[in-house]
């Protein structure tokens, strides 16, 4: 089948019928048209070969359908992702299948992870094309899963910036992981499918230079640019109070802690993905919890960093002065 994105092919293989897998490692995981009246879903399980189940209409063929492929093929490289690098056996670390549902609403310019499964929009064709078509955003909406399994951060105010920044993270480092760093265009978000009709402009957010994109009319402060610093975050109501503006802030962190570079006068030496995404992974299921906000962010990554790579004889190790300077960069105590 082709995926809609890549336009890479793929082999599907499955096995009608029932019976799950006795093999821990390999999730169910269903992706399915919204069902229309009448039709009910028909089960394609096929753990039992390696490949994911998954789940179709009947009647409406699943191998037709792009947005399902991209949905399912998305959904098992983020869960590979969280596997192989986090050692994380799906959403809840149990095995848990992983649902997902695509031609949400009419010409959706979102999708969303809704506390049980993902959910996704076939864009209106000028914002965004289909959004099952981006690895990043389907990282973005199961890392929304995995957090309400962990720290469960509350979804406004500071700890919804944290919350959707972790999202931004993951989203970005399993899509890189999966597809290598192949441009700098890899630390956008939804480089891939946004502005369809507009080639080269990145993606909705930038993770490396926040300013360099401007909010969207969506949140009634068009022209603002997103914020890099603690200082110029957002504090009004808008959007939750800011939850899809200030993350740009705790991005730009992480993508200082990871490439390193200056940022308001202070110097990071970068330490690599390899390591920032498993001092934001320790953080997420070792410290955080549902009211962090910025301060508390900055103390689990540093804390992180210290467990993963302790002093030598009384000073900080390379990766927890990037951490300590990454913070100060953006502003954060
Ligand atoms: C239903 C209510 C809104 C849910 C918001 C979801 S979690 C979300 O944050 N979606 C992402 C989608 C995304 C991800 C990566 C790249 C591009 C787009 C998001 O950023 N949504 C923006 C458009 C928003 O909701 O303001
Ligand atoms: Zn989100």
């Amino acid at each position: 089948v082709k995926d809609s994105t890549s336009g890479k092919s793929y082999l599907h293989g499955a096995a009608i019928g029932g019976g799950t897998t006795t093999n821990p490692n390999i999730v169910p995981v269903h992706t399915y048209k919204a069902n229309r009246m009448g039709e009910t879903p028909f089960i394609l399980l096929s753990g039992l070969f390696g490949f994911s189940g998954f789940e179709v209409e009947t009647g409406t063929s699943f191998f037709a359908d792009p947005a399902a492929v991209s949905a399912h093929t998305n959904s098992i490289k983020v869960n590979t992702y969280y596997q192989n690098i986090h050692k994380r056996n799906s959403i809840d670390g149990n095995g848990m299948p992983i649902i997902s549902t695509v031609h949400i609403g009419s010409k959706w310019n979102n999708a969303a992870w809704n506390g049980k499964q993902m959910l996704y929009g076939d864009g209106d064709g000028i914002l965004f094309s289909s959004l099952a078509g981006a690895m990043d955003v389907a990282g973005h909406e199961m890392t929304h899963g995995v957090i309400s399994k962990t720290a469960n951060l509350t979804y406004q105010g500071e700890s919804g910036a944290i919350n959707e920044s972790l999202a931004d993270i993951f989203g970005a480092l399993s899509e890189m992981h999966s597809h290598g760093l192949t441009s700098p265009s890899e630390w956008e978000m939804g480089e891939d499918i946004y502005t369809p009709n507009v080639p080269g402009d990145g993606g909705l957010r930038s993770m490396s230079n926040p300013k360099s994109k401007k909010l969207s009319a969506a949140y009634g402060l068009k022209d603002n640019a997103y914020p890099d610093h603690y200082e110029d975050r957002y504090l009004g109501e808008l959007d939750k109070g800011g939850v899809h503006i200030n993350s740009s802030i705790n991005n730009k962190a992480a993508y200082l802690i990871s490439e390193g570079g200056e940022h308001h006068g202070v110097k990071v030496t970068g330490i690599t993905r390899s390591k920032t995404e498993k001092i934001f992974y320790r953080s997420l299921t070792n410290y955080l919890v549902p009211s962090s906000g910025f301060k508390e962010m900055r103390a689990a990554a540093i804390q992180s960093a210290r467990d993963l790579y302790p002093d030598r004889n009384g000073a900080p190790s390379a990766e927890t002065k990037a951490v300590i300077a990454a913070y100060d960069a953006i502003g954060v105590p």
